[in-house]
């Protein structure tokens, strides 16, 4: 059986002093004895705050990006995939459509950056999902496996036992424009059936996350889907409650 994961990414949110008060609220919320994982994405100025605040909870930390740069070096800018683990993160996020679309991280760079976790020991979420002109060109489940080919290319199966997918279709980001269930199924299916290709026992133990205006509202039922194993939840993981209600739904 997989267990749940959700995941709130902050994006670009927050100050010491308001995500000083949504942990607090966080850690009074949430359930303290768990039956899913549970993370959360603060940005990377805030997450050794985070990590202090959250230590002795089940709530873990993990960063919006890394460098697709391993150790040190002149890389302005940037945060390599050790500085996250020194500071106390167990994720990373590699990959998020805003990177993608904002960033131009193409598919070699995001294989790179999770070459950079991997070596690092975090535990990396890489997010896939077409856009709204994809999918009404019938093209998501093209875009989606061109975007894992480059991994699993790249990567042993050891190497990617602790990857968790996120399938996020970048039109429901932000918009309130959930996928139906059934259409989040639908890709989450196709996912697994591409790593089943390499292996059925591998596919069957990947997590794979929904993202895209999941709220408390509608985690139930698309938790409910076969293949759906948690949330990757952006503005809802601002709201404590909000949050709070999502990790219930998938316990
Ligand atoms: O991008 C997302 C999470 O990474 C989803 O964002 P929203 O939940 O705000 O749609």
């Amino acid at each position: 059986m997989r267990s749940k994961l959700v995941a709130g990414n902050w994006k670009m949110h927050g100050s010491r002093a308001a995500i000083s008060e949504l942990l607090s609220e966080l850690i009074k919320a949430l359930p303290s004895e768990p039956k899913l994982d549970m993370a959360v994405f603060p940005p990377a100025v805030f997450a050794a705050q985070t990590v202090e605040a959250l230590r002795g909870s089940a709530l873990a930390v993990g960063l919006q990006n890394i460098c697709d740069q391993g150790g040190e070096g002149a890389f302005t800018g940037e945060v390599s995939a050790e500085m996250a683990v020194d500071i106390g993160c167990r994720y990373v996020m590699i990959g998020h459509s805003e990177r993608r679309a904002l960033y131009g991280e193409s598919n070699e760079q995001v294989a790179d950056k999770l070459a950079r976790a991997i070596e690092a020991r975090l535990l990396p979420i890489v997010c896939v999902g077409e856009s709204e002109s994809e999918r009404d060109e019938g093209r998501t489940l093209e875009v989606v496996s061109a975007q894992l080919a480059p991994l699993l290319a790249r990567f042993s199966l050891e190497e990617l036992s602790s990857l968790v997918v996120a399938y996020e279709p970048v039109w429901a980001i932000g918009t309130g424009k959930t996928a139906s269930p059934a259409q989040a199924q639908e890709v989450h299916a196709f996912i697994r059936g591409v790593f089943a290709e390499r292996d059925a026992d591998f596919a069957q133990r990947l997590r794979i996350l929904y993202g895209g205006s999941v709220k408390a509202a509608n985690a139930a039922e698309l938790f409910s889907q076969t293949d759906i194993d948690g949330g990757l939840v952006g503005g809802a993981s601002l709201n404590a409650q909000e949050f709070s209600a999502i990790c219930r739904a998938a316990e």
